[in-house]
This record gives structure tokens, sequence and C-alpha cells, in this order.
């Protein structure tokens, strides 16, 4: 079990009352009693005590390094608490970097320890116990909250304070705590690994919106190495910014996503200028159902490691799909 912080570890830490993550894994087990009753041989390990918001691809990556670690000296399972605002983007990072069987289980909380009904003890156990279920192994990496267990790469944080805070909009959650044992409906594919690279990468990310007239579009791409767009409905976005996204798709990597928050980017339906058809036509490189911030997970990993244009083509081609099986 690693800690990260988030508010499963945030207790009252300035004047005001307000919450910072100061618990250790020690103070997070102590919470949950009934950890007696599951057979597991639990080791801890206090990694960072940070507000998500704060947690960056280098430490993600160190992160990757010591869980690899982990499982190289024969961890059944492993369970990551951090906060809940970037878990859909971190849990994605894992998914895609960390090879092997082994489940990875990440968790966290919407309620701190000391708001009446703390969810994060329920939720810590919950994660426990898929991480030493054999029925976990080969999910990759999966996000436990409120009984219900998602795929990494299709969770999202879809409300900004409520317990139940976590949905799977293109598919459904995986799986279910019930009666304290996990219960597996689907299992996405498994997905090969990609490798952790180590260039430093700034990856951009734009959303369309009504009437954008994109006048600062150019000066912020040029401090990009690649962009991902989440671009109005199927992919699309105003006419006037086709010639400068043509332009970008250029010389770097631009990835078409939707923010809608759920559903592909379209293929083949419009044909009007700005749309999915005519960005695609002129190199842009399509997410399909992979989110805006999962493709930029995704286009980050693929920089990082030097990636061309044709690896990065076809790595969102395999990983654009619906992929439950
Ligand atoms: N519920 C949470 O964990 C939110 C917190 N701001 C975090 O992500 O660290």
């Amino acid at each position: 079990m690693l800690t990260l912080g988030g508010t499963i570890a945030m207790t009252p830490g300035t004047e005001s009352g307000a919450v910072v993550p100061k618990l250790a894994a020690a103070d997070l087990l102590r919470a949950i009693p009934e950890l007696a009753e599951v057979n597991v041989d639990l080791t801890t390990h206090d990694f960072r005590r940070l507000p998500s918001p704060d947690i960056g691809f280098g430490v993600m990556a160190e992160l990757a390094t010591v869980i690899e670690r982990e499982i190289a000296a024969g961890a059944d399972g492993i369970v990551v608490t951090q906060g809940t605002d970037t878990i859909e983007e971190t849990s994605y990072f894992l998914d895609r970097t960390i090879g092997g069987d082994t489940p990875i289980v990440m968790t966290g909380a919407m309620r701190h320890p000391t708001q009446a009904s703390p969810d994060g003890p329920a939720n810590l156990l919950s994660a426990i116990r898929v991480a030493a279920d054999p029925n976990a192994r080969g999910l990759g990496c999966v996000v436990v909250m409120s009984d219900e267990i998602h795929a990494a790469r299709y969770v999202r944080k879809s409300h900004s304070t409520s317990t139940n805070a976590f949905t799977s909009p293109n598919a459904a959650p995986i799986g279910h705590i019930v009666e304290n044992e996990f219960v597996l409906l689907s299992r996405p594919r498994p997905c090969p690994p990609l490798p952790r690279g180590t260039r430093t990468t700034s990856i951009g990310m734009v959303h369309a919106a009504l009437g954008d007239d994109g006048s600062w579009l150019r000066p912020f791409a040029e401090h990009t190495d690649g962009l991902v767009i989440a671009g109005f409905g199927g992919g699309h976005v105003p006419s006037r910014l086709v010639p400068l996204l043509h332009e970008l798709a250029d010389a770097k990597p631009v990835v078409l996503a939707s923010r809608t928050g759920s559903g592909p980017v379209l293929r083949r339906t419009y044909g009007y200028p700005g749309s999915e058809q005519d960005l695609l036509s002129r190199g842009l490189i399509n997410a399909g159902f992979l989110d805006p911030f999962k493709a930029r997970v995704l286009l980050h990993v693929l920089v990082a490691a030097g990636a061309g244009r044709e690896e990065i083509t076809r790595a969102f081609q395999d990983s654009g799909e619906i992929q439950v099986s």
C-alpha cells in the first residue's frame, strides 16, 4: 500500500480549519479495524503527502518504478491512495505503463476523515479486498470508489463533491463490492504496456468554446510538444481555427478528442470546415473513445518515450476503441 496524500489523508492544518494532506498509511489503516477479517499481509510505504492537483508525471514515473519493484519483490497486489481530483489521469498513466497481471488498485475519499461519515475507510478496505482478490489479476489499473470498481481507461470524476462522484461514462463499472466480496462484471481487454520515456514534455489541452477566435492558440501552442483539442460534439471546432490546427498538426502531434464527456470522435459524418472529417484529413489524430484527459496522458507517455507520428497514430487507434470483453 502506497500513499500519495489526497482528501483520504487530510486533517485540519490551517488556521481556518481547512484540511491538508498530513496522514500516513498507519493512520488510514487504524480507521479500518475490519481489515483484521481480510487475509492479507500488508506492507506500507508513505510515498508522498500531496493534494492530487500537485501530482505530476515525474511523481507518477517514480511511483510506477516503486510499484514495479514491489511486484518484482513478490507483492500480489498494490493499493495506492491519493486525491480524487486527478485519479482518472494517474490511474490511466499506471494502467498504460506497468505490465503484468498484478492488480493495481487506486482509491481515495470525497469526505475527509474529520467529517461525519468519511468514505475513505470503506473505500480503502474495498480497495485492499480487490487488490487481494485473484479475480482482479489481469484487469490493469482500477479505481475503487463507493463500492464500485472502474477500469482506469474509462473512469471519470464526474461530480465535484458527491461521494458517488466516479463514473465510467463510456462503459460501466467493471465490478462491485457486494457483501464484502469483489464481484467482477466485465474484463477490459489487456493493453500491452508502453515504455516510460524520460523526455520532459509539455502537452497542451484546449477546449473548443463558443465563438472562440483562437487568437491565443498560436503563442500557447509554441510552448508545447503536442496538443489535445477537445472539440465540440463528435470532434468539431470553429472553421476559423482550421488553418492554424493544420499548420500545428504538420509540426507536432495534435490529437482530436471530444469535450462532451462521453462517446467517440466521429470519422466520416460531417464534412464542413472544422468538422471531424476536415480535421482528420489535415493530420489530427483521432482519440476515439478516449476523453481529452486520458488522451493527454497517452500523448505524454508516447512523446516522453520519443514515439514518432506513426507510432502515436497507431497507439491512439489501439487505445481509442472500447475494450471491455
Ligand atoms: N477528494 C479529494 O481527494 C480532492 C482533493 N482536492 C485531492 O484531489 O487531493
